[in-house]
């Protein structure tokens, strides 16, 4: 319950947060300063350059953390027994002139926690919980909970929600179309799972609207925080469902300082591949379909042929023949190695080289013939257009790409790859022409395949060493350059090559263009990540997990979602059944139970399309109602237009949403205007999102769209946070009192 207040309550608050503010600036000031100074240094030595380097990143990342702290730098302060008062803020600040005591603790550090987590039965120390609300740098209120029984007299206590006020005020704040953090307000059930173990496979499960979005992403700056070493390293990806998505979360991480984390969708992991093509519902889910790797495996076993039966080669005027038998065991070999395509295809090559050289060597007598001879005429037969080209068909090089666009191109090749798997009409469904765009669903299909193949990296690794030996070179240069100036400006100093050789010098200038690891692994398609939060979870295939699972070997990992919201029919029903192959039964389940999102009043009807989904599922608690019944009528009756209009002005200043099924959208698209405020979507690229009204047309259509109909319709009601209105094209779907 909040305590009332005076105005010297205010007042003195304001007076601490301006000190913050000050505090805030002085370091900005200084670090901008130091930055400068530090990019106005030229020359010196190698290593001073180095280090120069790394203290320009440092300082950039400092003033761009210092920058995105700015609203609500300080939103709550702890009154402790036995312990003195903590203000508890976006970031730490200390006194530097007193022995750096605190003066605002991060919200991550153990400090902080009973601010999230303090109830009046369990107060863990605390006396009085207060919540600082502000705009800009002015203390606009205060909320307090005292939580000492004895202090306060017992029975005037709410026993819920931490923060009750200030929760409620954020909760009922207009929605811009990007996601704000909820720092200020984490709940008890929300910080347990926020501040869980790094490792293993934590799944957080919870209805809409009940927070796992906001949960995961204060996740990542938890761990970022706690776990700094292990992780800037390698980084934090999150994963969600589309780029819609990805934007509305984006600016969250950033305004809690951390800009660390890689953000993607499942289409963006394979650097070099712009996922633009769409497609069919029906191939998208065949594409998902664990059985998939098998028959890629397959495409690939059929592009290494054996000849039936002899596969002639013309070699200045000779005839050498390679024949099905010799072909098969080279193949056998090959294959043995278990190494990719591309690289055994090196073994391959090395054993049909040695029987044609065997022939040719025969022919020409090998008993005139000695050691060198014979390796002049392997040497000759490798560089070979036609040996080449031979060894080409039987065992190209191959790209993923290529095997993919072959194969859904030719039905021949599809048919013989996935004979057992896909019956004929999966397989149709599959079918497209040679150089379509690639596709989402295409990705795990490139990345299971560029497993297959292996990279052909002979190229690579020639230019790569041939770098490296040019770095090299440079730096002998200068270090003897170094070394001479130095023995004639002191003879006593230690030589430069004492402390730094040329290859580490050759190192470091690598590591001068070194990026984040976060773009850095957005660029290579092999990088692990320390860490991996899959949000709206219930929507990925098979395949997208393998994809996934590629990038976390350690499988510390956060997967968050619902399966009663699955609208993909390749996606989750069960979490057991998604990661039961990569873990076993060895994974944790948190769930979420409280729903801070959708009124009371709108949650009424999503609970009649869940019991449609499965009887035995319940929508979460409602935190609040509006007393704002959802309204309906007929679209036959409706003018779309002036209704999304209307909605605009009812929702002041907020967004609206005009949810429709696939089919209609781009109708839809015709008469409603979109703008800023205002969205036209499918159910599919609303999910995840929210608005504070939604207007939904034809949801009889939208359950008779998909095999998971009720599921989508069940996420279509959930996305409002204060009204919503439905445009039925049939009779009503949701009568009163039925
Ligand atoms: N503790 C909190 N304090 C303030 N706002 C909160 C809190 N928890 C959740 N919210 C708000 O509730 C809304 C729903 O949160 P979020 O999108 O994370 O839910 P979700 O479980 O991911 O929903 P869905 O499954 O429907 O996508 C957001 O506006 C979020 O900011």
């Amino acid at each position: 319950m909040s305590a009332s207040h005076g105005d010297s309550d205010l007042e003195h608050e304001q007076a601490y947060v301006t000190k913050l503010y000050e505090m805030l600036d002085a370091e900005r000031d200084l670090t901008q300063r130091r930055l400068d100074e530090t990019l106005r240094l030229t020359g010196g030595t190698p290593q001073a350059r180095t280090e120069r380097d790394v203290a320009t990143a440092t300082y950039t990342e400092r003033l761009a953390q210092l920058g995105s702290v700015e609203q609500g730098l300080c939103f709550g302060r702890l009154d402790f027994h036995h312990q003195e008062t903590a203000y508890i803020g976006r970031l730490g600040l200390f006194d530097t002139e007193d022995d750096y005591r605190p003066l605002l603790v991060d919200w991550r550090a153990p400090v902080a926690r009973p601010f999230y987590l303090a109830t009046a039965a369990s107060p863990e120390g605390v006396r009085r919980r207060r919540h600082i609300r502000s705009l800009s740098r002015r203390v606009t209120g205060l909320d307090d909970e005292i939580l000492d029984l004895g202090e306060a007299g017992a029975g005037d206590h709410d026993l819920g929600l931490a923060g009750e006020a200030a929760l409620l005020a954020a909760l009922t704040q207009r929605r811009t179309g990007e996601m704000s953090d909820i720092v200020a307000t984490i709940q008890a059930e929300q910080d347990r799972i926020i501040r869980a173990g790094m490792n293993g496979v934590l799944v957080v499960q919870g209805g809409p609207g009940t927070g796992k979005t906001a949960v995961a992403l204060h996740r990542a700056a938890y761990l970022l925080y706690t776990f700094r070493q292990q992780l800037t390293k390698r980084g934090v990806l999150v994963i969600g469902p589309n780029s819609t998505f990805l934007r509305y979360i984006g600016q969250v991480l950033p305004s809690l300082g951390e800009t660390g984390v890689l953000l993607a969708t499942v289409g963006q992991l394979y650097p070099g591949i712009d996922a633009t093509g769409a497609d069919e519902r029906a191939a998208a889910e065949v594409k998902g379909r664990a059985v998939m790797a098998e028959v890629l495996a397959n495409a690939v076993k059929d592009r290494q042929a054996v000849p039936s039966p002899v596969l002639e080669i013309e070699v200045e005027r000779e005839i050498l023949r390679l024949d099905k038998r010799t072909c098969t065991d080279a193949r056998a070999k090959a294959r043995r190695s278990r190494r990719p395509h591309n690289q055994a295809r090196r073994i391959f090559v090395a054993e049909l080289l040695d029987a044609l050289t065997r022939q040719a060597a025969r022919r020409l007598g090998d008993h005139l013939l000695d050691a060198r001879d014979v390796g002049d005429i392997r040497a000759e037969l490798a560089e070979d257009k036609d040996v080449r080209r031979a060894l080409d068909e039987l065992w190209p090089v191959l790209t993923p790409e290529e095997v993919l666009d072959d194969l859904f191109a030719e039905p021949r090749r599809l048919a013989s790859a996935a004979s057992k798997q896909l019956s004929e009409d999966e397989r149709a469904s599959l079918r497209r022409d040679r150089g379509a765009e690639f596709t989402p669903a295409d990705v795990p299909l490139l990345d299971e395949l560029a497993e297959l193949l292996g990279w052909d990296d002979t190229e690579e690794r020639a230019a790569r060493a041939r770098e490296e030996r040019e770095q090299r070179a440079y730096a002998e240069g200068v270090l003897d350059i170094l070394e001479q100036d130095e023995e004639i400006i002191d003879p006593e100093l230690l030589r430069v090559s004492d402390v730094l050789d040329a290859e580490l010098f050759a190192e470091r200038q690598q590591a001068r263009s070194e990026l984040t690891a976060a773009q850095r692994a957005a660029q290579d398609r092999t990088w692990t990540f320390g860490h991996v939060i899959v949000d709206e979870a219930q929507e990925l295939s098979e395949m997208d997990w393998r994809t996934i699972m590629r990038r976390i070997p350690s499988r510390s990992m956060t997967v968050v979602g619902d399966v009663a919201q699955t609208g993909a029919e390749g996606g989750a029903s069960a979490w057991g059944d998604v990661l039961g192959p990569y873990v076993d039964d060895r994974w944790r389940l948190a769930e979420l139970t409280v729903n801070y999102r959708t009124p009371a009043e709108i949650m009424a009807l999503a609970a009649r399309a869940l019991e449609r989904v499965d009887p035995s599922l319940t929508v979460p608690t409602s935190v609040r109602s509006t007393g704002v019944a959802p309204w309906q009528v007929p679209l036959a009756a409706a003018d779309l237009a002036a209704v999304a209009r209307a909605e605009l002005s009812e929702v002041d200043g907020g967004t609206v949403a005009v949810l429709c099924p696939a089919e209609r959208l781009a109708g839809v698209r015709e008469v409603v205007a979109e703008d800023e405020r205002l969205s036209v979507l499918t159910v599919e690229l609303a999910k995840g999102l929210e608005f504070d009204s939604v207007v939904l047309v034809a949801p009889e259509e939208i359950v008779a769209e998909s095999p998971r109909g009720w599921n989508d319709l069940y996420v279509a009601l959930t996305r409002a946070t204060r009204r919503l209105g439905v445009l039925h094209a049939g009779s009503e779907p949701f009568p009163a009192g039925s």
